[in-house]
């Protein structure tokens, strides 16, 4: 698998009077992991919505492989290879681990959520749900209620559910939220391995793992890319030092 090419122009997101996202442009280059970082309410999740399709843009478009895919709908856009994951968990707390995949796994093959019978009747459902079971680790728990499950593997469970859809382009809402230090290296090599082949958009708080990870890191204040570069080229950069990391230039 190739991971897809995202580009994104002139975006702008506007909440009322607030310009959450201020008319930000960017190319993301196939199967490289970019860091997005920031400050609170820089904006990052709403551009990331603005991708996905979860946030209605004042302007700008949206690209994937140069298709533009601004006016698409959101499950018109995981067909089209973009997956997404969230902050807060959408997983299903009374069922196991493997319904949980089941049930995105028929609903990502049959476009509805089969309510009304089990979805591991499906022998290719099944066989969907156990192949992301193995890639996030979650094999042995497979029959665990979710809501039994660590915040570091509801976590896994959740970027399961996204790559379900075996996505080109895989957008990342601080996947590693909650995971504690013990855990932190697992989760970390879980991203890392579910990533290969992949395009990545990764929100993510703790800047060492952000700048460990990250192929690329792009940086946002106050809706508008302050600037972009390797982990390097942006830990040395005066203007990010200043506006975001708190020091003086
Ligand atoms: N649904 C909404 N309605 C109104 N304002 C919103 C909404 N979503 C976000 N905002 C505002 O838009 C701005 C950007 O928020 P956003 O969540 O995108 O920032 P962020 O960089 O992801 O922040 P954080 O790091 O805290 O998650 C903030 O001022 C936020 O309060």
């Amino acid at each position: 698998m190739t991971g897809g090419a995202l580009r994104c122009e002139d975006i702008q997101v506007a909440f009322g009077g607030l310009k959450a996202v201020a008319g930000v442009s960017f190319a993301f280059e196939p199967n490289r992991l970019y860091g997005l970082i920031g400050p609170n309410g820089a904006g990052k999740t709403t551009l990331m919505n603005a991708l996905s399709g979860h946030a209605t843009l004042s302007g700008g478009k949206v690209f994937l492989d140069d298709r533009d895919i601004t006016r698409l709908p959101i499950h018109a856009r995981t067909r089209a290879g973009l997956g997404r994951s969230f902050q807060i968990t959408k997983i299903f707390a009374g069922m196991t681990v493997l319904e949980n995949l089941e049930l995105g796994a028929f609903a990502h093959r049959h476009r509805v959520q089969p309510f009304w019978l089990p979805a591991g009747r499906f022998p290719r459902v099944r066989e969907d749900a156990e192949k992301v079971l193995e890639q996030v680790g979650l094999a042995s728990l497979a029959h665990m209620p979710a809501e039994n499950l660590s915040h570091g593997d509801q976590r896994a469970l959740e970027v399961g559910l996204t790559l379900l859809s075996d996505p080109r382009v895989l957008l990342l809402d601080e996947p590693l939220a909650g995971v504690g230090h013990d855990r932190l290296e697992q989760a970390i090599g879980l991203i890392r391995r579910v990533v290969a082949g992949r395009t990545v958009l990764l929100i993510e708080h703790n800047m060492d793992v952000v700048m460990q990870v990250s192929d690329a890191i792009v940086v946002m204040v106050q809706g508008q890319l302050l600037a972009s570069g390797s982990p390097d080229q942006v830990k040395a950069n005066p203007a990010v030092r200043s506006a975001y990391l708190g020091e003086d230039a």
